[in-house]
């Protein structure tokens, strides 16, 4: 059966040739410092500093969205950034300086950014100071807001269980440690060497939503259900192999998905890390789409997008190497029994 929140009424017409209730701004991997060029552990170019040149577009893009389409109740109403603000090799004496400008990029956009946590967030910064920087709307890395009538939008903190952004000796960084020993048998945890196919995600880049933030997402979803709201989950992380590479995967995708399809309330999900970007639909009809990082863009070329969402579906917008996506709305009856 398909459900349907109570804006999708009688409304099936595609994209074409009709208004979205509202957009929002997505922007992936950032990772800037105020630092020479260089390349990722596998050789990929990293464009560190022209990174903020590209945010800068992207703020200037939605802007001006908004300027030439001053709809009522719609337009850019906010954007989200998937995390990984900074880079990992920033001088650690400059990384706040380095989360300061690019909030400063964010704060020139006409409405609320939200943003989620990164692995390289938390190379630079404790989290609580990243918290209060980023201003979370919750004083947590985990929350959910509701930008418009009939829609809920719940932010991940992937790195909730993780080896990394808690301080060493810290109870989850030991316990995550012992989960990483039990999995990846290499003496560097970063390493996905000699694991195979979605066990790559094994390492210590990665993380994943603790018991509680699963508990937590499983009464955001319930409630958003009641309300017959459409939801849509963003990670840092990807939650589907079909729309990331084994290695970027959230260590418990499974888990969190069989929560997500237990409402039958959540359209898509959305995530960054995975630098080359993905998408794929997984069996119960939940679009994943992977964004392109802002980071690997040489210079002259972009990775931000624009959401256009109907009450039929979001049409991801995007501009350079960021993908065009059209993800219709296929929405089910809840799970009753876990898979
Ligand atoms: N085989 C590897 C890969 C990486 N590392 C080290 O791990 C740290 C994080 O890697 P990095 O590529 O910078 O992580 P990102 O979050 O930018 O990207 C994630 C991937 O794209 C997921 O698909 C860094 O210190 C690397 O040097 C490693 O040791 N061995």
């Amino acid at each position: 059966m398909l459900v349907q929140p109570p804006n999708a009424v009688a409304v099936r017409a595609t994209a074409a040739g009709k208004e979205p209730l509202f957009s929002f701004g997505v922007i992936a991997d950032v990772q800037y410092a105020d630092i020479p060029d260089g390349r990722s552990f596998l050789g990929v170019p990293r464009y560190y500093r022209h990174s903020l040149t590209i945010l800068q577009r992207a703020v200037r893009s939605w802007n001006a969205h908004n300027h030439k389409h001053p709809v009522a109740g719609g337009g850019v109403r906010f954007c989200v950034n998937f995390g990984d603000i900074v880079d990992g090799f920033c001088p650690k004496d400059r990384s706040l300086a380095a989360v300061q400008a690019v909030v400063a990029e964010f704060d020139r956009f006409h409405g609320p950014a939200y943003h989620m946590l990164g692995n390289h967030c938390l190379y630079n910064l404790p989290r609580s100071k990243l918290v209060s920087l980023l201003r979370m709307p919750s004083g947590r890395a985990y929350y959910d807001f509701s930008p418009f009538p009939g829609y809920r939008f719940v932010v991940l903190d992937a790195y909730d269980f993780s080896a990394v952004g808690w301080p060493r000796g810290h109870p989850v960084a030991a316990a995550a440690r012992r989960f990483l020993d039990e999995r990846n048998p290499n003496a560097d945890k970063n390493s996905p060497s000699g694991l195979a196919g979605v066990d790559r995600r094994f390492v210590m880049f990665n993380g994943a939503v603790g018991e509680a933030q699963l508990r937590w997402l499983d009464g955001v979803l319930r409630g958003a259900a009641r309300r017959r709201e459409a939801a849509v989950v963003c990670s840092h992380l990807p939650l589907h192999p079909g729309a990331a590479s084994p290695s970027g995967l959230m260590w418990n995708y499974e888990e969190v998905m069989r929560v997500v399809h237990r409402h039958g309330c959540v359209a898509a999900c959305l995530a960054g890390h995975d630098h080359r970007g993905g998408y794929g639909v997984d069996a119960r009809g939940v679009h994943h789409r992977t964004l392109e990082a802002a980071l690997e863009c040489p210079p002259g070329t972009d990775a931000f997008g624009r959401v256009d969402v109907y009450p039929d579906g979001l049409t991801l917008v995007g501009a350079g190497r960021m993908g065009s996506t059209d993800m219709r709305l296929q929405l089910h009856s809840p799970v009753t029994e876990l898979s």
